[in-house]
């Protein structure tokens, strides 16, 4: 079964068309780039798969199901959606805690994802005090606390330094060799395309490219020439 499926999926906020009959595959074992310029839905598809927005019609499902049926949702699916917005006066490990905590996971799991995006440093520093991009490990990292077999991610390498997008890149592309699937959405094409399986490029809502990336293939020259 695919891990995430959208088929024939709209939105429309009031009388703007965000998402058209949108129909894809994310296939398990991949890292998918979810591509296409300013505007053109991609966030508000993935939050229509995280049942954080209501399709207007079609479905949105992640492992068949659509997000508010999953049976354990913080183990099926994690998601980075833009800057996450941290408590200030809370330290990163508090965070975490309190997300282990309610989500019910075992007490490892918050030492666990501090060390899978290399926070464990600051895990006591105030998330105030954080850059942005120590804010986006530490957004990641919430993700992560599930241990998700599917990650969404937005803009993940968002204020992440060059040693940090190189890292992440090895990161997803681990992630993705575990059988997991990751559908990344991002502007960065110099980046994703050193790690993208299959690649999905929206235009104005609708698809205007789905297949996978061969190796030496020029993503920015599909990309250019699909949302021409
Ligand atoms: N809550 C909302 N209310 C009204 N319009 C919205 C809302 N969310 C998104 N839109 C509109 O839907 C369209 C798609 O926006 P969306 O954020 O999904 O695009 P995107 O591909 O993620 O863009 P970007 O690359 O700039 O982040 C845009 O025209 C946007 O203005």
């Amino acid at each position: 079964m695919s891990a995430i499926t959208a088929t024939r999926l709209s939105k429309s906020f009031g009388t703007v068309p965000a998402v058209d009959d949108l129909s894809f595959t994310v296939e398990p074992g991949t890292v998918t780039a979810f591509l296409g310029p300013n505007g053109a839905g991609k966030t508000t598809t993935l939050r229509m798969l995280l049942g954080l927005v209501t399709p207007t019609s079609g479905a949105a499902l992640i492992g068949g199901r659509p997000y508010r049926d999953l049976a354990d949702p913080v183990c099926e699916v994690g998601a980075v959606l833009e800057a996450a917005a941290f408590h200030p006066g809370l330290t990163a490990r508090t965070h975490l805690e309190i997300l282990r905590t309610a989500a019910g996971l075992a007490a490892d799991r918050v030492g666990h994802v501090l060390d899978q995006v290399d926070l464990t440093g600051a895990a006591g520093r105030r998330a105030g005090g954080f850059s942005l991009g120590m804010r986006q490990r530490l957004a990641l990292a919430t993700a992560l606390l599930g241990d998700p077999a599917v990650l969404i991610l937005d803009e993940p390498a968002n204020g992440l330094d060059p040693a940090g997008a190189h890292w992440l890149r090895g990161f997803l592309r681990a992630y993705a060799l575990q059988g997991r699937t990751v559908l990344v959405s991002t502007h960065v094409l110099t980046e994703i395309q050193q790690i993208a399986d299959h690649v999905i490029i929206i235009s104005e809502g609708r698809m205007v490219f789905t297949g996978p990336l061969a190796s030496g293939s020029d993503l920015e020259e599909l990309y250019l020439e699909a949302t021409r």
